[in-house]
């Protein structure tokens, strides 16, 4: 479905990421993980065609993803980006009207204010339909965001931190929702969280991005280690499993590497 082959992310007097070969299938779910200015964002954004790779290329369904016309590759993945900087003019509703752009209905049809509502109800905010995005909280607005992401309904969702300003409910009921239409729809989704249990508990696979080149990537289980944790993180942890999943404690101390 999406294959990154020989991927290099490079910024200036930092190389994010080298020669990173993945492939990213249909009903997988994927978690990105790593320090804040790691580069997931930069990565995210190369998966999704935002950003031009420094090195090898991004490959949807065999072809360049440059070689894809904005309109198609907008009807075949969507984005949630971490922020939006401008005001918005309108309702929770004509903003969550603008994912079915690439889909080409006119702004305002019934037929697209339909998904636009269901994909408000599948985020819980059908009643914040009416309301003018400016007045919103941080977490109502968030919900608006990615019904957006929703009703673009695409079949790869690539989404920038989707749990920031929800509350742990939401973050429960907006994981068990996306990971199972994944899997029901086979769709692909790919999350930039900085939760390590939550990649834990909803994710299939992890890319672990380092900082300096290296991004680890596998199944959970296998690459959320102690000492790879505290390798990215820079500091103890501590690993406690959980039923749904690992997680890590912050402890005092060096990381474990470097005792003894
Ligand atoms: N255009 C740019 N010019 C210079 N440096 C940049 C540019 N874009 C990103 N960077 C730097 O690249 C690094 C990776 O940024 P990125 O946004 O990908 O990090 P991140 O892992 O998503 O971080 P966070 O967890 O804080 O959101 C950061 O140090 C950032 O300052």
């Amino acid at each position: 479905m999406l294959e990154v082959r020989d991927l290099a992310l490079a910024v200036p007097g930092r190389l994010l990421c080298a020669d990173l070969n993945v492939r990213f299938q249909a009903g997988e779910v994927w978690g990105i993980l790593g320090a804040n200015g790691a580069g997931k964002t930069t990565l995210l954004h190369a998966l999704a065609g935002l950003r031009a790779p420094d090195g090898g290329e991004v490959r949807w369904a065999g072809q360049p993803l440059a070689a894809i016309p904005r309109r198609r590759l907008a009807q075949e993945r969507a984005v949630l980006l971490q922020d939006e900087t401008e005001l918005f003019w309108g309702t929770a509703l004509d903003w969550v009207c603008l994912g079915r752009y690439p889909h080409g209905g006119t702004f305002g049809d019934p037929h697209e204010m339909h998904h636009a509502r269901a994909a408000l109800a599948q985020v819980g905010a059908a009643q914040l339909a009416g309301r003018n995005m400016a007045t919103l909280s941080g977490g109502e607005r968030q919900r608006v965001r990615l019904a957006m992401v929703l009703a673009q309904q695409a079949r790869a969702l690539l989404l920038d931190e989707p749990l920031k300003h929800l509350d742990l409910a939401a973050q429960f009921t907006l994981l068990e929702r996306l990971s199972s239409l994944a899997r029901r729809d086979l769709r692909l989704l790919v999350m930039v969280l900085h939760d390590v249990y939550w990649v834990s508990r909803y994710c299939d696979k992890v890319l672990l991005v380092f900082g300096d080149g290296r991004v680890l990537h596998g199944d959970c289980l296998a690459v959320l280690t102690q000492e790879n944790m505290e390798s990215v993180y820079g500091c103890a942890l501590q690993p406690v499993e959980a039923a749904a999943g690992r997680l890590f404690l912050p402890t005092a101390g060096a990381p474990s590497r470097h005792r003894g």
